[in-house]
Formats: C-alpha cells, sequence, structure tokens
C-alpha cells in the first residue's frame, strides 16, 4: 500500500514537471515570437530610409539634400507627400531611383530656364568693330540670353562638333534668342559654310567701323601685348611712297569689307545680315540698339533710358546691367588711347580702302560716311 503511494506520487511529480517544462518552454517561444518579430520590424523600418549603397558617393554628396529624398522607398516618398504643403510641391520619388530622380530635376531646371540650344544669331565681327558693346547692351533684354566669352567655334573649335558647341550655350526659353559672339568669323572662309550647315536661318550681326581707324585700333592691341613690333607705317605698307599698302597683313585685311562679305552672301541672304555702325554705336548706342532689336524681332526694351555717357571712359556705359544694379562700363580694353598715326598715312590707307568701302555701302544698302 505504502509503495502504492509512493509511485502514484512519483507520477504526479513527473506530470507537474512536464507541465512546468511544457509552459516554460512555451512562454520561451512566445517571448520569442513577440520580442524577435518587433526587432525584425524595427530593422524594416530603418532599412527604408536607408539609401542603397553607390559607387559613386563623392557624386551623390554633390546632390546634397536632393539626394536624402530621392533615395527614400516608394512608402517613405508616399508618407513624405502627405507632410507640409512645401514638401507636397517637391517632385515625387520615382520607382527608377536616382538617376530618374535626377531627370526630374533636370525637367523642372528646364521648365524654368529653358534647355541648352545652339545660337539663333550671331555676333560675327569685325574684330575691334565694337562687338563687345554690342553684346553687353543687347544682353539687358530678356528676350535674349548670350555667351559671354567667345567660343571661336567656327573657325577654331569646329572639330570638337555642335554638341560641344551647344554645351557652352546658356539655358534658353522658346521664347529667348541664343547669342554668341566671335568677331574673327568674319574673315574666316569657312565659317559661313559651316553656319549655313548648322542654321540657314541664323541672324548674322556685323559691327562695322571705319577701316582705318579699325586697324589702327587692332595695332594698338597688338601693340600693349608685344611692344617690340615694328611700327603701324611699316607693316601697312609695302612701298609708302608708291602707296603700295600690304594687304596680307591682317589689321589692313580685314577692313576689305566687301571681300569678306562676297563669301557670307554665297550662303546668307542679305536680310539675314544686319550691320551696326561701330561710331553710331558710340554717338547714339540706342538708336543702334533699336535696330539690332529690330532685326531680331525683339520688342524695342532696350532704350536712352539705359545709357549715359561717361565723360572720364569717353564712351556711353550702361545705367543698369542684367543682374546688377550698379552702372557698368566696358572694360580697360575697349577704348584705349590709340598709337599717334601720321595724317599722311591715314589719308593714304582713307584713299586705299574708298573703292571697297563704296562698292560695301552698295551691297549693304547703307552709306556709314568713313570718308
Ligand atoms: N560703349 C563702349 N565702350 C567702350 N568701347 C566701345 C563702346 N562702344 C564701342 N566701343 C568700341 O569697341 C571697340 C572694341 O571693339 P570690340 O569689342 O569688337 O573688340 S574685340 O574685337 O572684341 O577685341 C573699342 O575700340 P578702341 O576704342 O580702339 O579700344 C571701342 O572704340
Amino acid at each position: 500500500m505504502a509503495q502504492r503511494l509512493l509511485t502514484s506520487a512519483n507520477r504526479v511529480s513527473a506530470r507537474f514537471a512536464f507541465i512546468f517544462t511544457l509552459s516554460l518552454s512555451c512562454t520561451y517561444l512566445c517571448y520569442n515570437i513577440i520580442f524577435y518579430g518587433g526587432a525584425v520590424m524595427t530593422n524594416q523600418g530603418y532599412e527604408g530610409k536607408r539609401c542603397p549603397p553607390s559607387k559613386n558617393a563623392g557624386g551623390k554628396k554633390l546632390l546634397g539634400k536632393l539626394s536624402d529624398n530621392n533615395c527614400a522607398s516608394p512608402d517613405v516618398s508616399r508618407s513624405a507627400g502627405q507632410r507640409g504643403s512645401n514638401e507636397q510641391s517637391r517632385p515625387p520619388a520615382s520607382p527608377g531611383g536616382h538617376w530618374a530622380d535626377m531627370s526630374l530635376r533636370n525637367m523642372s531646371v528646364a521648365q524654368k530656364y529653358g534647355n541648352k540650344k545652339l545660337p539663333n544669331a550671331l555676333i560675327v565681327g569685325v574684330k575691334k568693330g565694337g562687338t563687345r558693346a554690342v553684346l553687353e547692351f543687347i544682353r539687358i533684354h530678356p528676350d535674349v540670353r548670350a555667351l559671354g566669352t567667345e567660343p571661336h567655334f567656327f573657325d577654331r573649335n569646329y572639330d570638337r562638333g555642335l554638341d560641344w558647341y551647344r554645351e557652352l550655350m546658356p539655358r534658353t526659353l522658346d521664347s529667348q534668342i541664343t547669342l554668341e559672339k566671335t568677331p574673327s568669323y568674319f574673315v574666316t572662309r569657312e565659317a559661313p559654310r559651316r553656319i549655313a550647315s548648322m542654321s540657314h536661318e541664323t541672324k548674322l550681326i556685323v559691327v562695322v567701323r571705319n577701316p582705318v581707324t579699325r586697324a589702327i585700333s587692332d595695332y594698338t592691341q597688338t601693340l600693349s601685348k608685344k611692344p617690340d613690333i615694328p611700327t603701324f607705317e611699316e607693316l601697312a605698307f609695302k612701298n609708302r611712297s608708291l602707296s603700295l599698302v600690304d594687304t596680307s597683313w591682317n589689321a589692313i585685311r580685314i577692313g576689305m569689307y566687301i571681300l569678306h562679305l562676297e563669301n557670307w552672301l554665297q550662303y546668307f541672304r542679305p536680310s539675314q545680315m544686319h550691320f551696326v555702325s561701330g561710331e553710331r554705336l558710340i554717338t547714339d548706342p540706342a538708336g543702334e540698339m533699336g535696330r539690332v532689336q529690330d532685326f531680331l524681332g525683339l520688342k524695342r526694351i532696350i532704350t536712352d533710358k539705359h545709357f549715359y555717357f561717361n565723360r572720364t571712359k569717353g564712351f556711353p556705359c550702361l545705367k543698369k546691367p542684367e543682374s546688377s544694379s550698379q552702372p557698368r562700363c566696358l572694360g580697360k580694353s575697349k577704348g584705349r588711347t590709340h598709337v599717334q598715326i601720321d595724317p599722311e598715312v591715314i589719308e593714304q590707307l582713307q584713299e586705299f580702302y574708298r573703292p571697297f568701302n563704296i562698292k560695301f555701302y552698295e551691297t549693304v544698302g547703307q552709306d556709314f560716311k568713313w570718308e
């Protein structure tokens, strides 16, 4: 009897031990399910905000804040879109990721500033004619965007291709004109053909000036860089007593405008070319710029009120140039004091240029009064 009692007590304690172990195991299992599962969710939330590893992390740094938003998962960006109104106006992150977001960003830059386009107008010459003044004056116009430097595409850089050239241009809206100036185009044999092959519709501006004054200006510039060159007279004549002019000297050759113009007229209609008087540009900048605006099909916005005559400089200056409230004159290299030339030499050169000038006036239908 006593043994039976002992055996049944053992069974009870064994069952108790089994149930206890089982409940312990269950508790452990439940604990794991609850807490381990929670840890996974926490990690998922964190991973969702992390950017995927990128090979060009350096480039991403440059993208700055934009990249912080762009690398978020679609869920994260959706909840971001439900935030304040400022954030709602941002472009949503696209499933295409980083590059798709970059192109979205470019799209909004394009919407605001337009695209880079090949120029539809060029200031092609002439060197020392007043090309910088025309460029700086016309770019005040809100419908003109101009490249500040001379790209020399159609003479020195043609091999780089049109895509290279386009990339240099400022962004323009469809309503805006893209403009650049390179004065050496006017005397570059291949330039008219090359420009016409870019577009037959390109508008061409040529700023011309008395060829004798232009030659002296050109020489003054060269002399400022190379003080050891021969005198103007020595360079200008093969034989001065015979009035034999050296037409191989660039400073002389550039001023034979009609010869260069004939090359342009093989590729462009006269109506596509506009000639600015370099002299009137100084005495009446608003009048000359009025005609430039008409030629470019622009509303006459640049008027007298944009200019004042700076007595110290001896030239008209801009009262209020683009993106500044300060009045501004052109730099020191524009409007230099010319070297003194013997008046007889000037007279000889005027004689030399006369027939070229007359033919030039007839061809363009304008008398520039250089005599
Ligand atoms: N507003 C104003 N301010 C200063 N200079 C003016 C202006 N308008 C025309 N000009 C004349 O422009 C001449 C320089 O011509 P370019 O700009 O065509 O020169 S360049 O070919 O780009 O080097 C420059 O020639 P130089 O006087 O011989 O220096 C000026 O006479």
